[in-house]
């Protein structure tokens, strides 16, 4: 029997997101706050500049101001951190993201590092990342990080809890398997949580398991229907870029097969599904950020 997965839509749960902040922005102008943006580019590759491009338009419809700093490919390290300082100081930036990859000659780490971890709206700083371990979860003291957290937003948003449920996650990078982890396994989400990665023997028997998969190794299509359990939830987060086998051209795909939509219960597309939730959710960082600094007083 053949069935056809229902869409877990991130486009249309951002575009309510957006929505949503947008109201919280309009309060904020009302009290004389204006939530503000920053992005730092370094080179110009133009894959990084079209993202970076993307999140001023969001800024923009939601009615967040935002500031560009493009800076060339051969800043030097010094220079880099010294724009980090004057925006860790400016009181127009709510919030600010460095966009990654940065060039080989620059330390990635000691970057983010410098970057006040109050004004982190990626949740990538060393300060935000240790209170997700230590389950820090007073209110919104801290930022989240932009994808684990759109994953989280988009499941509750369908009406789907993972309590008990055992969660694959395939890829262990911080900005997405590592930190989604931490986030699924945390008491009020209650997932069971398998970490696979590039070191990983028999990704085939846990996939045959998994009644979740997240799939964010970034390697084209490496998930298959044949792969998956039916009825299994997919959210397909990597992205690869591939040729075109009719055109030519580059294009952006996924790392599941669209076939996987014959087993799944549930499937993320890719682009529209775990891709415009990261957008929004740096978005609601900075409004967050606002809220909690004009409270702050
Ligand atoms: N400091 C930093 N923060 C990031 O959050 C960050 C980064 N660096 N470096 C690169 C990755 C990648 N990333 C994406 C976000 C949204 C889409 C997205 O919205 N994609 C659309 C398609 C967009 C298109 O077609 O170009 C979709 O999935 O529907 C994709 C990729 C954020 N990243």
């Amino acid at each position: 029997m053949s069935t056809t997965a229902r869409i877990l839509d991130g486009k249309a749960t951002a575009a309510q997101i957006k929505a949503e902040l947008t109201e919280r922005v309009a309060a904020l102008h009302e009290r004389g706050v204006r939530p503000g943006l920053g992005t730092v580019l370094v080179g110009d590759d133009p894959g990084s500049r079209s993202y970076v491009e993307g999140k001023h338009r969001d800024c923009a419809e939601v009615g967040i101001t935002s500031v560009r700093r493009d800076l060339p490919g051969t800043i030097s390290q010094e220079e880099l951190e010294a724009v980090l300082d004057e925006l860790n100081d400016d009181d127009a930036t709510t919030g600010y993201i460095v966009q990654l990859p940065l060039p080989a000659h620059i330390d990635t780490h000691t970057i983010l590092e410098r970057i006040a971890p109050a004004k982190d709206a990626d949740g990538l700083h060393p300060t935000n990342l240790g209170r997700l371990v230590l389950n820090v979860d007073r209110g919104m003291e801290s930022p989240l990080p932009c994808t684990p957290h759109g994953i989280v937003e988009l499941l509750e948003r369908h009406g789907i809890a993972l309590a008990g449920l055992d969660v694959l996650v395939v890829g262990r990078g911080v900005t997405v398997g590592r930190s989604l982890g931490l986030l699924l396994t945390r008491r009020q989400i209650n997932a069971t949580v398998t970490l696979a990665h590039t070191g990983t023997t028999d990704l085939a028997a846990h996939l045959q398991r998994a009644d979740v998969v997240v799939a964010a190794a970034g390697s084209a299509h490496m998930i298959g229907a044949e792969h998956l359990k039916p009825g299994v939830i997919v959210l397909d987060v990597g992205v690869s870029r591939v040729e075109d086998p009719q055109t030519g051209k580059a294009r952006l795909t996924g790392d599941v097969d669209p076939a996987a939509a014959e087993v799944a219960a549930w499937l993320s597309p890719n682009p529209g599904g775990v891709g415009p939730m990261t957008r929004a959710m740096l978005l609601a960082n900075v409004v967050d950020a606002a809220e909690r600094q004009s409270s702050r007083g």
